[in-house]
């Protein structure tokens, strides 16, 4: 049976990327994707978007929801300090284990873990299990319309402290109406609105920071 676009990513990843050197790992991956297979990755317009939001919070606790092939991960755990950590949750295991490869690849394996599940089973697992006091930081990239939904979780698990910042990505394309719904109607969220592109395409995109404040 011939090889999944993902299986392909991973292939042109351990071919032509660095070993240890996540930029290698970002570079490998945006060229495959701009040049022959389209993916959904968050791309480099969106990524320096991410990369100013991650440096800025400087987070000690990440999590991501929606792993894919793990570029979004590599991104971020890239710019974190040396105890911070980046838990994603991605629930497809052909998805979770090529993500986990391409992640060592990048030599950032002692940063990030990959739970393997759906994000409405894990979260409510994750102050005991995975011994979450707060998120400081979350990024969400999986299924649009879970968005609102999770978010609405995470907070009734308690893992939202003032200041945490939910980052979401494709909020215009494929667009995440009912989330944008809930947090900007909402006054315990800070929103701003980030307009960019949709990954290696000419089409308008934008992520929205949304900023719980308690
Ligand atoms: C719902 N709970 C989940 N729990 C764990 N893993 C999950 C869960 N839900 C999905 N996953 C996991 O998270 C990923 C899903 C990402 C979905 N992303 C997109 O659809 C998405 C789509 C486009 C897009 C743009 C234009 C176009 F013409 C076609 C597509 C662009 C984007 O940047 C996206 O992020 C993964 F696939 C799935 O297993
Ligand atoms: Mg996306």
């Amino acid at each position: 049976m011939d090889q999944s676009k993902e299986q392909r990513i991973l292939n042109t990843v351990s071919y032509n990327a660095v070993k240890g050197d996540p930029e290698s790992v970002m570079k490998c991956i945006d060229k495959y994707c701009s040049q022959y297979e389209w993916a959904m990755n968050v791309g480099d317009e969106k990524g320096l978007i991410l990369d100013k939001i991650v440096e800025e919070a400087d987070p000690s606790v990440v999590l991501e929801l929606g792993t894919y092939c793990g570029y979004s991960a590599i991104r971020i755990a890239r710019l974190l300090k040396p105890k911070a950590r980046l838990l994603t949750i991605e629930f497809n295991p052909e998805f979770a284990s090529i993500a986990k490869e391409i992640i060592d690849i990048a030599g950032l394996s002692d940063k990030v873990t990959i739970l393997e599940g759906h994000s409405e089973d894990i979260i409510p697992q994750l102050k005991k299990k995975y011994e979450v006091e707060t998120l400081d930081f979350v990024f969400l990239d999986h299924w649009k319309e879970r968005y609102a939904p999770d978010t609405v979780l995470l907070e009734e698990c308690g893992l939202l402290r003032k200041g945490s910042i939910l980052l979401a990505d494709n909020v215009v394309f494929p667009g995440a109406p009912e989330f944008l719904k809930y947090v900007r109607n909402n006054q315990r969220f800070e929103c701003t609105s980030y307009p960019s592109h949709l990954e290696y395409m000419q089409v308008e995109d934008a992520m929205e920071k949304a900023v719980y404040l308690g």
